[in-house]
């Protein structure tokens, strides 16, 4: 085991276990990354994925928001990209500035699962990159917040191999899961193996919670859902939290985000996540009474609500704290990514109300 300088704010850990908090924790998705002018410039000296492959500058790209918004972030998420999975799996991922990834070379018919495809994948060999920003992250952090790791959800990242890039309507990626039904399930479980052995590399490197990312959950029929990412999301927190059990260790807290797929969030509830992310579209209210406590909620103020001045954003974030609750089972962040063109003091406006009103409302209670 590394060792790690004591935590000195656990308030997100808590949170997650279901205990007492005198405040809710807040953190942002994407918190670390274009909306921040000292990223852009480190962005224009470097690649995407140089930057996630050295350690050194992962972990000071991680640290960023948490200096800029000093005392106001409860965690920080490690600097890396769902698509590292499909890299490690041999395929190649190009970041395009301005525009996002593309594959050069997708995965285009069946076929392409044993020709394009490395199926031994060794974590250690091909992502210890990722295993060593963490630890190297944890150490900078000295305890001041607990450090997320994060995975891609499988049918996101197949998703992605197959489309070679974002979307609009999914129809490569979908055609497989309609017409290769097998095959597709064949290569969800190829990815769902590795996405199991880097998020248990990435916790014993030092990621004190970790975050699935299924940003294209909402994309399947309720009837997809159940086929094609429920079974594998659940295999992915069954077998990271037993591998940790079987070790006679504490497993760490994991959060499920499947934007857009409403209508899971009872099964969400039941498959061994501690946390379930929420995107905007989710009333509070509905949320609680559908999870019946069973789980955590984070979440899930509209990201745009950023653009809406500084009085809709302290008024929103007072609606919702009142509505989550901010003493127990509830972490505060958007219902997706912050968006590169958000103004960063709008979003110290949004910290500092979380703060300010998740203390009011505790006081008062
Ligand atoms: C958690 C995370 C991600 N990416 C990055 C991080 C770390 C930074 C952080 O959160 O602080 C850096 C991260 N990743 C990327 C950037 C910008 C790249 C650049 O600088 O050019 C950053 C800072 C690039 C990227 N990578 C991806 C996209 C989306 C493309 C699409 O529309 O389909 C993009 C634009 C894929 C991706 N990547 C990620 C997701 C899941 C979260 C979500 O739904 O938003 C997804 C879908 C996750």
């Amino acid at each position: 085991m590394i060792e790690f300088p004591p935590l000195k704010n656990d308030l997100i850990l808590r949170a997650a276990r279901g205990e007492k908090t005198e405040r809710a924790p807040v953190w942002i998705m994407r918190q670390a990354g274009r909306y921040l002018p000292e990223f852009r410039k480190e962005r224009e000296k470097h690649d995407f994925f140089t930057i996630c492959r050295t350690p050194k500058l992962a972990t000071l790209i991680t640290l960023q928001p948490i200096n800029r918004y000093d005392g106001l972030l409860d965690a920080a998420i490690i600097f890396s990209d769902i698509l590292v999975i499909p890299q490690a799996l041999g395929l190649i991922v190009e970041m395009v500035p301005n525009k996002g990834p593309h594959f050069p070379s997708p995965l285009e018919t069946p076929a392409d699962i044993d020709t394009k495809l490395n199926k031994n994948v060794d974590v250690y060999k091909e992502l210890g990159y990722v295993f060593d920003a963490l630890t190297m992250t944890r150490q900078a952090l000295e305890g001041r917040v607990p450090l997320l790791g994060f995975i891609g959800a499988p049918w996101t990242l197949m998703a992605y191999m197959i489309e070679g890039g974002g979307s609009n309507n999914f129809s490569k990626a979908k055609t497989w899961l309609f017409k290769y039904p097998e095959e597709s399930k064949r290569l969800l479980q190829i990815i769902t193996d590795v996405a199991v052995d880097f998020l248990i590399g990435q916790i014993k490197a030092g990621a004190q919670m970790v975050q699935v990312f299924e940003s294209w959950g909402g994309e399947l029929s309720p009837h997809d859902f159940k086929t094609f990412s429920l079974p594998y999301i659940s295999q992915i927190a069954d077998r990271v939290k037993n591998k940790f059990k079987d070790d006679g260790l504490i497993p760490v807290p994991m959060t499920i985000f499947c934007k857009g797929s409403w209508y899971a969030l009872e099964s969400l509830s039941d498959i061994g996540y501690d946390t379930i992310s929420l995107d905007w579209t989710i009333d509070p209210a509905y949320a609680k009474s559908v999870t019946k406590g069973k789980v955590t909620l984070q979440g899930n103020m509209d990201p745009c609500m950023l653009y809406g001045g500084d009085e809709a954003i302290r008024s929103t974030v007072k609606t919702m704290l009142e509505a989550f609750g901010t003493h127990e089972k509830y972490i505060v962040n958007l219902g997706h990514g912050i968006l590169p063109t958000v103004d960063p003091e709008a979003t110290r406006v949004f910290l500092e109300t979380v703060h300010s009103v998740g203390l009011d409302l505790n006081k008062n209670r």
